[in-house]
């Protein structure tokens, strides 16, 4: 294993949306090896609970935990603090929360670091846009006029403007929003698809080599892993295509 091949699976984040934990397991034993970034999302953290994401940190992976949390700051503050008890190295709320939540976040992860100082600070960031949502839905069916890339560079600079670590966007938008805040405001970035293989309902996609070059820091990769034929052969191939990015 080289320098560059750990660098890019450490920037690989696999999407582990499973409906329960014995076929997340069933995941992690076919990737085994690969210091890849696991990312556990609604339905299985909904499924399978703070266990499952303990039982990964145990195993040595670093954990995105993906709950997208929009609500009163209030209580984004008191859901920051548990999942920043869990252990993980990133979580997410929703920048649309606006920036009294998402500095109420970054308050409840300072309380928790606080009262348990072995705990290490996860990355916070925000989703901006979700990559689901194309120009036609963002301002007929949403009524947020403009571009979505106006729309995405608005949030990520009120993210930053809130002391967030970085932003959830499309692979597409990686460099309007490095040019924004700057190349070290992180972004990760779902909708990745490999050449030839379905979109479903992704609707701003890139390959993993153009968003490695297009300066994502992360790309979250689910559905092109979980249902190919072979999950290590397609997450192996993704690596590969970012290395030579
Ligand atoms: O926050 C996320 O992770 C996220 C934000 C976004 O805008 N779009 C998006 O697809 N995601 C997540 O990224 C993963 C993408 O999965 P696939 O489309 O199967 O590759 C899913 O787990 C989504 O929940």
């Amino acid at each position: 294993m080289n320098e560059r091949y750990t660098e890019m699976a450490g920037r690989l984040i696999v999407a582990l949306d499973y409906p329960d934990a014995d076929q997340a397991s069933a995941l992690l034993q076919q990737l085994e090896g690969i210091p890849c970034y696991m990312k556990v999302g609604m339905q299985l953290y909904y499924a399978a609970g703070p266990a499952f994401v303990r039982d990964l940190k145990t195993r040595g992976y670093k954990v995105f935990l993906d709950l997208k949390m929009h609500d009163i700051p209030n209580t984004v503050k008191g859901g920051a603090e548990s999942i920043t008890r869990l252990g993980v190295d990133m979580f997410n709320v929703h920048a649309a929360g606006g920036k009294d939540m998402m500095e109420a976040a970054l308050q409840g992860v300072d309380k928790a670091l606080q009262s348990d100082p072995s705990l290490s600070k996860p990355l916070v960031i925000a989703v901006t846009q979700l990559t689901s949502t194309g120009q036609e839905m963002l301002n007929r069916e949403i009524g947020i006029p403009g571009t979505v890339k106006d729309a995405v560079i608005r949030y990520a600079k009120l993210t930053q403007a809130a002391g967030l670590d970085g932003v959830v966007a499309s692979a597409q938008e990686s460099g309007d929003i490095a040019a924004a805040c700057g190349s070290e405001f992180v972004t990760v970035t779902p909708g990745i698809r490999p050449a030839g293989s379905d979109q479903g309902d992704q609707k701003r996609v890139l390959t993993p080599g153009n968003a490695i070059r297009n300066g994502s820091s992360y790309i979250v990769v689910g559905r092109p892993i979980t249902m190919a034929e072979k999950p290590r052969e397609a997450a192996e191939q993704i690596i590969k295509e970012m290395m030579g990015a």
